[in-house]
């Protein structure tokens, strides 16, 4: 277990963020806002370099200025000299990669946070299960933990009040790593269930994809709301067939995240349905976005996983054929609207 006496005795702590994106970019200035000594690894070297020389990330967060003690590196090594707390931020499908490449550089003593919301294409891996399983014999799993919940990007670096939970394997670390992130604008829960927080984090971006496809190609708000609610259902569907607790469906990295995703102007997977709606195809839109929207692979892995756990996901179904079946959006819809008739609630 840590001894993260900077953390627990005192107000400074030396964390090192891999990954300057939008989300590495403001949580390290969330980090850097309260005192802590942060650094971030940027993949671009010239990224790295901007934030150095002018204190700004505009490749990833555009109009944000950053407090002048975070630096930047492009080097892992350099970046993870000093690091008593490692927060991922990466894309999920480079994440197995990254951490098997600063595996030489970490110590048992660091902790491990993963902010990447996913499942791996494949193996149906959670991001700290791909942690677990590469970081395996330096790092033990108690070190390992995760924070999701509603929060954008931009308006976390606009300093605008956030709230998300903090799961992990080990209760210490949660009480640690929530006391690491709390600010007056960013408060931190504690839930338990880890693996109930990666899913329903992950799984809402399909749903918010499905939101964004409805949007664009000109239905309403009731069919928003009917695709959240329903969308809840089937992400807690799967996770409790995985074993997940029901009350975190409810919870920050349920429904809070359901709900912030499929309706933000901020979010890049409800833009990606959105833009599908309007008849774009995939591969131009992907092709022309530097970010991700994580739900288009996401897809790829909750059908599979659905599918082979016979566990029934039809928004899911409906938002894989739309996007690689070749499925029009509109008949999308009407597949879901013609299902067969239901009661709401199964028991
Ligand atoms: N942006 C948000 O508001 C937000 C909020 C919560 C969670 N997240 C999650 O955080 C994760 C990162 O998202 P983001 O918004 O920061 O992404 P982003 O698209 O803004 O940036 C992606 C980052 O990954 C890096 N990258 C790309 N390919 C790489 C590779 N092969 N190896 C190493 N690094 C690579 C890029 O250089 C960049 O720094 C995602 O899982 C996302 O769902 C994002
Ligand atoms: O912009 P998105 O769609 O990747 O969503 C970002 C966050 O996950 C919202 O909580």
């Amino acid at each position: 277990m840590s001894n993260l006496m900077s953390i627990d005795g005192g107000p400074k702590a030396r964390v090192t963020v891999i990954g300057a994106g939008s989300w590495g970019t403001a949580l390290a200035l969330v980090l850097a806002d309260s005192g802590h000594e942060v650094t971030l690894w940027a993949r671009e070297p010239e990224v790295a370099a901007h934030i150095n020389a002018h204190h700004s990330n505009p490749s990833y967060l555009k109009g944000c200025s950053l407090p002048e003690h975070i630096r930047a590196s492009a080097d892992y090594a350099e970046a993870l000299a000093d690091a008593e707390v490692v927060l991922f931020a990466t894309p999920s499908h480079v994440l197995r990669t990254v951490a098997s490449a600063v595996k030489p550089l970490l110590r048992p003593e660091q902790l491990i946070i993963s902010v990447v919301k996913g499942i791996e294409n494949d193996t149906y891996y959670t991001m700290t299960q791909v942690l677990r399983e590469v970081l395996g014999g330096v790092v033990s799993e108690d070190q390992i933990s995760t924070l999701y919940g509603p929060s954008h990007a931009e308006e976390v670096a606009a300093r605008k009040p956030t709230v998300v939970v903090v799961a992990s394997y080990s209760a210490r670390t949660a009480k640690t790593v929530q006391k690491l992130f709390t600010s007056p604008m960013f408060r931190v829960y504690i839930n338990r269930d880890i693996l109930g927080v990666e899913v329903s984090g992950s799984i809402k971006n399909i749903m918010a994809i499905a939101a964004g496809v409805a949007e664009g190609a000109g239905f309403g708000d009731n069919a928003i709301a009917a695709l959240v609610t329903r969308g809840l259902q089937e992400m807690k569907r799967l996770g409790m067939r995985l074993g997940a607790s029901q009350d975190t469906f409810a919870g920050l990295a349920g429904v809070g995240d359901l709900v912030v995703t499929c309706t933000s102007g901020h979010s890049r997977n409800r833009t990606v349905g959105k833009r599908i709606g309007q008849g774009e195809k995939l591969e131009d839109i992907i092709s022309h976005m530097n970010m991700v929207a994580e739900g288009v692979k996401t897809t790829r892995s909750v059908y599979g996983w659905a599918q082979r756990l016979g566990v029934e996901m039809p928004i899911t179904e409906a938002v894989h054929a739309v996007l690689f079946e070749g499925l029009n959006p509109r008949d999308g819809v009407y597949r879901l609207m013609t299902r067969e008739q239901k009661e709401e609630i199964i028991y």
